[in-house]
């Protein structure tokens, strides 16, 4: 992979425009008592736009991955590059969303507090923090919740001001990490088209990590499947699904059905034998890694039926509490990473 293409310019003339986002031969290597190698060289590209999707076997290095293309940790080998250029550090347009809501909102903060904070962090003036605050919450269906306070909403709802949060950077690559695993299954599904619709608006680049398969075909205009520990790619396979998705009929589609067996297939075997579009194990250092064992069932080791612990956090109540944050003490409550400047302190 070269991680550009032909493009034509303004002047006519064949150009080359580098990719979005390129993973060049990317490894990580845990060092310590534990050390552990969870990648072992990992190379793909994403275009601008595009909805990529990853599953891999639980513990595979997933998490570790996102987290190295971030910048978050510093990855052992390997190169990322963002627009061409090499990443060193957290990007400004770059912004995260991770499985567990409830650690990464400021509890003290209202609605409107935390989806503005990442603003507030870059300057924005007032009233273009204010009117990007309000069309956001419009975009994940929170409107009138502004003056809400995490704790006041449910499950779904905090995932939803997380979401909000990152896309009110109007960041040019959005992370995933598990976004909709903690919430139940209808909420779920929500979430997973409000991503659609928000993608469609934005043309957000998107990176998502999931331990369910069902998700990834749904969400994905690809679907990059990872082997076991130390990750590498095991398959590449495009979602052929279109642009207008539902959650029934989609689902119910014998694109979608054929894709599915082919992902679940490729996670039990460790990929290399069919090919569906795409590229399987042998490109990009794919296939390098283990194997799954043999005879798992790839649903048992992924939880592929999407099944999510509800949440049990009450729904909000009609009466709002004041607005206005409390004291900020950095040092009490988590780091929200959804913009880059507040991410640099958990590089490794
Ligand atoms: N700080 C660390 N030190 C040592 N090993 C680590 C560390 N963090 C993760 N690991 C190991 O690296 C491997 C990959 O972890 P990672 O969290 O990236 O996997 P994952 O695929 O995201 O997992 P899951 O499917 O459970 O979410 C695992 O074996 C894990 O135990």
């Amino acid at each position: 992979m070269t991680g550009e293409r032909n493009e034509p310019t303004t002047d006519g003339s064949a150009g080359t425009v580098p990719s979005m986002l390129e993973v060049s031969d990317l490894g990580h290597t845990y060092t310590g008592q534990q050390e552990h190698t969870a990648i072992g060289g990992v190379t793909f590209d994403v275009d601008a736009g595009q909805l990529t999707c990853i599953v891999g076997p639980s513990g595979c290095g997933k998490s570790t991955l996102l987290r190295c293309i971030a910048s978050l940790i510093r990855p052992s080998s390997g190169e990322v590059r963002m627009h061409g250029q090499p990443v060193r550090g957290v990007p400004e347009d770059l912004a995260v969303v991770f499985q567990d809501y409830g650690r990464s909102l400021f509890p003290w903060m209202s609605v409107r507090g935390n989806v503005e904070f990442p603003l507030r962090s870059e300057n924005v003036p007032k009233e273009q923090r204010r009117e990007r605050v309000r069309q956001t919450l419009e975009w994940v269906g929170l409107s009138g919740s502004e003056r809400k306070y995490p704790w006041q909403l449910s499950g779904g709802m905090q995932q939803r001001v997380a979401i909000a949060r990152a896309l009110a950077c109007r960041p040019a690559l959005l992370l995933m990490d598990e976004p909709f695993a903690s919430v139940d299954a209808q909420t779920r599904f929500d979430l997973e088209d409000l991503l659609l619709r928000v993608r469609a608006e934005q043309d957000t680049t998107i990176l998502l990590v999931t331990h369910d398969i069902d998700e990834s075909v749904y969400l994905g205009d690809r679907v990059l499947v990872l082997s076991r520990t130390p990750a590498s790619i095991v398959a590449d396979l495009p979602v052929d699904l279109g642009d207008e998705r539902d959650q029934i009929g989609t689902r119910e589609s014998e694109t979608f059905v054929h894709l599915r067996g082919e992902v679940a297939r490729m996670l039990r075997g460790g990929g290399g034998t069919e090919r569906l579009g795409g590229t399987t194990a042998g490109n990009s250092g794919a296939g390098s890694g283990p194997a799954p064992e043999d005879g798992a069932a790839p649903e048992e080791e992924l939880g592929s039926d999407g099944s999510s612990t509800a949440d049990g956090s009450s729904t909000a109540d009609e009466e709002s509490a004041p607005d206005g944050e409390r004291a900020a003490d950095a040092t009490a409550g988590p780091v929200p990473l959804e913009s880059g400047s507040g991410a640099r302190e958990h590089l490794e």
